[in-house]
């Protein structure tokens, strides 16, 4: 069956296509926003696809406004996937009172506990639904996919990436929530959603499966240093040492001087691409 999709509005850029969408989500029952941009191959063959998912507090908009990846994705070939942060105006109480949880704060898991576990699976959303609905309705090379994220998004796309081996043939991330076992952010977002069971908190966590054995393709992570994020938030440090343990390759780029926000981001966006790329050969 073809999901209807609702075109929000559609912009011709660098020759491709920048378009926002809306459907309803049969996995979280609700409407879901999503946005797509096509490269100008895209017109004439199936293309690599990448998914990137953004962090507390953004949307469908955030990383298609302000990260300028379409110049080089318009380059290089490349369709870009970005979607909402969360299920939206779900009734559940107090959903938008607090950016950390719930509402632009789903961290890309399936919630086991309630209320959340109603309408918060942005995993199944992400890697099924999602995922399926861009093979099916757009020109996407199903054999050259991958997925980046920044901060929850980078923990979105390290994680759904060593759960789903094979799903996703690149991956990168932006300083991401790297070891949410260990932070306030993470600590909150498991113990809401997924309750008090130790075991789920690590089957969420990307340093605890790299360290239980799961590989990803060859990383790339950048981490700006005057990130206010970093020591309480992101760990990237366990992370590093898992993957040191375990030879996971990885490329940490530690940047002098570069924040959390989008003006790092879209200094490196165009490194991301290029790995994507070369991962998807
Ligand atoms: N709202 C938070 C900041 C949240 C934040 O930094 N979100 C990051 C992702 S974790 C982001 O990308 N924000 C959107 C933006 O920079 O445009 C605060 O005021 O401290």
């Amino acid at each position: 069956m073809t999901a209807h999709l609702e075109i929000r509005s559609t912009h011709r850029c660098f020759s491709g296509t920048q378009s926002f969408y809306q459907h309803t989500s049969e996995i979280i029952g609700l409407p879901m926003r999503f946005s797509v941009y096509q490269p100008p191959q895209a017109q004439e063959k199936k293309v690599p696809v990448l998914f990137f998912l953004a962090g507390l507090t953004c949307t469908e908009e955030t990383f298609m406004i302000k990260a300028g990846a379409q110049r080089v994705a318009s380059q290089l070939g490349m369709m870009l996937v970005s979607m909402d942060t969360s299920p939206r105006q779900t009734g559940i109480d107090g959903e938008a009172d607090d950016w950390e949880i719930g509402a632009g704060a789903g961290f890309y898991l399936d919630a086991t506990e309630t209320p959340w576990s109603s309408y918060f699976r942005m995993e199944s959303y992400v890697t099924k639904e999602l995922y399926q609905l861009i093979l099916s309705q757009f020109p996407a090379d199903q054999e050259r996919i991958g997925i980046f994220g920044h901060s929850m998004g980078g923990h979105g796309a390290l994680t759904l990436a060593l759960r789903n081996p094979g799903l996703y043939r690149s991956v990168s991330a932006f300083a991401p929530i790297a070891a949410p076992l260990h932070c306030p952010w993470g600590q909150k977002a498991f113990h809401h959603f997924l309750g008090n069971l130790p075991q789920s908190w690590r089957e969420h966590d990307a340093t605890a499966l790299i360290e239980a054995g799961y590989q990803l393709p060859a990383l790339l992570v950048d981490q700006g240093l005057n990130d206010p994020f970093l020591n309480e938030q992101l760990h990237l440090d366990r992370f590093e040492a898992a993957c040191q343990l375990k030879g996971q390759p990885l490329n940490l780029r530690r940047h002098e001087g570069y924040d959390h926000g989008y003006y790092f981001i879209s200094t490196f966006i165009a490194d991301h691409l290029h790995h994507h790329y070369n991962q998807l050969a």
